[in-house]
């Protein structure tokens, strides 16, 4: 029946669903009930316990690194739920929040051994729900019976996996004029993409021809920056270096890529940022909230470029991963264009971390 929802269809109710405190069903060969961390409430969770079993706690290799807890399947670990698990326990083993003030009391026990598939196709979930990387689990014996007496939304696992292994497609919504300060030959593209994730944009400024390369811009947004004109970063004189060049060049194309925070959203990028203010930098943070340094999919600005049928770009970046992610997805880079605006004394210690650790070129 055709108004039946498709898998991306079902993963993205999944995805609201998880961002809603509601649990899903993953329907593997071990079917699992699984709920996001960051939204269990009390109430959830008692009546979780109440149906016995043995529930986990699946997190990243990162957060299980910082608590110390053994990550026997590799890229993370299933703590074990203490009978009397209560609300804050959980909290406190997904959010790094208090691990300073208040320290987890160990040992954390870990399951060994069965299957993980469940465990990391829901970790995939709630990072794409731009939760805390953390999710419980609990295994049911009938997964479609379960999901069905409760009203749940309900996943086959072998469906799933290799839909979160592949990057959405993104289709052209709308373009328009956009008149603005650094060239009036603006104009504003819309991308969106298939999974009902966040859309993103392409802003054209004058008719770069597509037979040559082309002044190219990927951005990253950045709300605090962009907007807000934080100085704890770089972003907004970034984006307004690059399109200033552009215009003072007569064209050019600047990607907006709504992947907020390195691609783990505003809510995670400021709890990073408050683990920042404890004295951890920018790359601590993150692991100590579960997530890699970098979560950004780079491919995605180059599958914007390619439908607006580029093919060549001299990069505006400093980030070396930026360069080989475009040309190992076929758009050739024939110039890096360095840009290097912005440094003031609340981001001195920001961009040498980002260029001792994650690689940036000073
Ligand atoms: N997680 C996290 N994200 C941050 C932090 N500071 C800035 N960001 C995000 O980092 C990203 C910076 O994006 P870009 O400027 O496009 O990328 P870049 O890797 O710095 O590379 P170039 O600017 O091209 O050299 C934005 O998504 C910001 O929201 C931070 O402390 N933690
Ligand atoms: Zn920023």
């Amino acid at each position: 029946m055709s108004f039946e929802p498709d898998i991306t269809e079902r993963l993205a109710r999944a995805r609201a669903d998880l961002r809603m405190g509601v649990p899903i069903v993953l329907n593997g060969p071990v079917p699992a009930l699984v709920l996001a961390a960051e939204t269990l409430t009390q109430q959830r969770l008692t009546d979780l316990l109440a149906l016995g079993g043995a529930p986990v706690l699946a997190i990243t290799l990162r957060r299980a690194q910082t608590l110390k807890a053994r990550a026997y399947d590799g890229d993370l670990a299933r703590v074990l739920l203490p009978d009397d698990a209560a609300l804050p326990w959980v909290q406190s083993v997904a959010d790094p929040a208090d691990d300073l003030r208040a320290p987890m009391k160990g040992p954390l026990l870990c399951a060994r051994g069965g299957d993980v598939t469940a465990h990391r196709a829901a970790l995939d979930l709630v990072k794409s729900a731009r939760l805390l990387p953390a999710a419980v689990l609990l295994d049911v014996s009938d997964g479609a019976k379960f999901a069905a007496d409760h009203g749940l939304t309900c996943l086959a696992l072998d469906q799933v996996t290799p839909h979160l292994a592949q990057r959405s497609a993104l289709h052209p919504v709308i373009s328009a004029r956009l008149p603005m300060e650094v060239s009036e030959a603006g104009r504003l593209h819309i991308f969106r993409p298939e999974d009902g994730g966040e859309e993103h944009y392409a802003i054209e400024i004058g008719r770069p021809p597509r037979s040559a390369p082309v002044l190219a811009r990927l951005h990253s947004a950045c709300f605090t920056g962009d907007l807000m004109g934080s100085l704890k970063c770089d972003c907004g004189p970034q984006l307004r270096a690059a399109l200033a060049q552009m215009g003072t060049e007569g064209s050019g194309i600047l990607l907006y890529m709504n992947q907020e925070g390195r691609g783990i959203g505003l809510a995670n990028k400021m709890r990073a940022y408050s683990l920042q203010d404890q004295g951890f930098d920018t790359v601590e943070a993150n692991h100590r909230l579960g997530f890699e340094d970098d979560e950004r999919d780079f491919r995605l600005g180059a599958d914007i470029l390619k439908a607006m049928g580029f093919t060549s770009v001299r990069l505006l970046t400093n980030n070396p991963r930026k360069v080989d992610m475009m040309r190992s997805s076929g758009v050739e880079v024939t110039e890096r264009v360095p840009l290097k605006v912005g440094e003031n004394r609340h981001n001195t210690v920001y961009l040498a971390t980002k260029a001792a650790k994650s690689g940036h070129l000073l």
